[in-house]
């Protein structure tokens, strides 16, 4: 299977996001991958925290990734988007995976919620307006097992142990917004973990750049595999990253160091 991470610098303006999103999955498409997976809050990630732009499951976004899914042939992880949540105030932070055929095949709810305040640098309370999801998913893409996953998911090795073994995941999915002063310590660390102890290979899709005001993100979509050696990184531009993922590898892993057999409970 053939992986493109996207990278992009969406901000507040959704008609010129989604536009740049369009044009990364044409990219994607031309270079032959399978899989295309977009970053965290791909249509909006400006001032507002996105409640003008929630929108229900069967809105214009997924009709926009579906179009692109239906139109290159491929299958379209659409990052994440605001969905109409439980309640006014609050939104789902979603992601949708549309099939070669345009058809909605998962969609996952955020699980965990970035609510962190580090003073002077960080100041973040996303269940101000975010509702938690609840339930782990896994998806099959032409036979390969994806665990979904959302951003700051990736601090909760709990999440992607539950993929890997209750949901047999191979391939970890990372949708992200990853903050530039906590990934430049930890992004790359968290992912290589997350593939190493699951031996899985995982598959991170960031933001760059400036968004709203005081908030900066950190990029470095990188490809891993079940080793935890980085196949494939973004430099600190927009773009994507295209990777061949290879199986039998991820097997001849399992068998030569059987560590998620070994476990004990
Ligand atoms: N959008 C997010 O969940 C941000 C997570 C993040 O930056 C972190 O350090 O964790």
């Amino acid at each position: 299977m053939r992986v493109a991470v996207c990278q992009l610098n969406a901000r507040d303006d959704r008609k010129a996001n989604l536009t740049a999103a369009g044009e990364l999955l044409a990219r994607a498409a031309a270079a032959g991958a399978d899989l295309a997976i977009l970053p965290e809050y791909v249509d909006y990630l400006g001032p507002s925290r996105g409640l003008p732009a929630a929108e229900p499951v069967d809105g214009e976004f997924a009709e926009f990734f579906a179009e692109a899914a239906r139109q290159h042939g491929i299958w379209v992880h659409a990052g994440s988007f605001h969905e109409i949540g439980p309640d006014p105030e609050h939104t789902y932070n979603t992601s949708l995976v549309f099939d070669r055929s345009g058809t909605l095949a998962a969609t996952y709810r955020k699980i965990h919620l970035y609510d962190v305040e580090i003073p002077g640098r960080v100041s973040y309370l996303e269940s101000k307006t975010v509702a938690a999801g609840s339930e782990p998913v896994t998806v099959d893409v032409d036979g390969v097992r994806v665990g979904l996953s959302i951003c700051y998911d990736l601090r909760f090795p709990e999440l992607y142990r539950q993929l890997a073994v209750a949901g047999e995941a191979h391939l970890l999915v990372v949708p992200a917004a990853f903050m530039l002063h906590t990934g430049r310590d930890h992004w790359e660390v968290l992912l290589r973990a997350r593939a190493i102890e699951n031996q899985c290979y995982v598959a991170a899709a960031g933001q760059i750049g400036d968004h709203d005001p005081g908030r900066t993100c950190f990029g470095r979509s990188m490809v891993i595999d079940p080793w935890g050696t980085v196949v494939g990184q973004a430099p600190d531009t927009v773009g994507i990253v295209v990777t061949d993922l290879d199986l039998d590898r991820l097997r001849e892993i399992r068998t030569e160091l059987p560590s998620l057999a070994n476990r004990r409970l």
